[in-house]
């Protein structure tokens, strides 16, 4: 295990598992194909890319770029877009694609951005849920594990940018992040 990691909260196969499942959820609501999955960088990309190859129907994909926490372990608060859409979705079936429903700063904001766009349907999916700490007032339509208040990284999200890579999820020791 990295010694910068407490405790691991989900492994690799639980988090294959619940994959899986949710990408059975999808294509239950979308039997017809067509989705857009807009995975929200950088920490959906590992979650987006095995979401979509366990789909066996017709997806793409876009990328919205966008920041609230960059460098710290705590959000301010303030969503940046950094990189919008390649591709209209006006009357299109479309998944929003998060590792982390925290705050809810992020999806809220997101949601209401895309909403706007018209179209078809708009849900999201989100790989962890982090209820306790929620501000804005915002769901998941698909969501893989509810999680305590405990800073994780591993699967996509980061610390400083660190620790994507990690094929778990983990709690990181806060000697790790108290220190900065
Ligand atoms: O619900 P919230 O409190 O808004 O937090 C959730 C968001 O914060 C993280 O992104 P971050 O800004 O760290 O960018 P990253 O995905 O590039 O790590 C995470 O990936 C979510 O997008
Ligand atoms: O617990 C977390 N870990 C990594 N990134 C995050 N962004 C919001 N919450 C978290
Ligand atoms: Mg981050």
């Amino acid at each position: 295990m990295n010694e910068a990691i407490r405790e691991i909260l989900l492994t690799e196969e639980e988090i294959k598992n619940k994959v899986r499942e949710l990408s059975n959820q999808i294509i239950k609501d979308f039997p017809d194909g067509d989705v857009i999955l807009i995975g929200i960088l950088k920490g959906s990309v590992i979650f987006v890319a095995d979401l979509m190859r366990s789909m066996n129907i017709n997806v793409t994909m876009d990328f919205m770029a966008v920041s609230s926490y960059g460098m710290s372990s705590n959000t301010s608060g303030i969503v940046r877009i950094l990189k919008d859409l390649d591709f209209d979705i006006e009357d299109k079936d479309v998944v929003i694609v998060e590792d982390i429903i925290d705050t809810g700063t992020t999806l809220k904001y997101l949601y209401e951005y895309l909403k706007a766009r018209n179209p078809r349907n708009l849900k999201i999916c989100c790989l962890l849920d982090k209820a306790d700490r929620r501000k804005a007032d915002i769901k998941a339509d698909y969501i893989g594990f509810s999680i305590p208040d405990e800073f994780v990284v591993g699967y996509g999200l980061d610390y400083a940018e660190k620790f994507r890579n990690l094929p778990y999820i983990g709690i990181l020791k806060e000697e790790v992040y108290k220190k900065d």
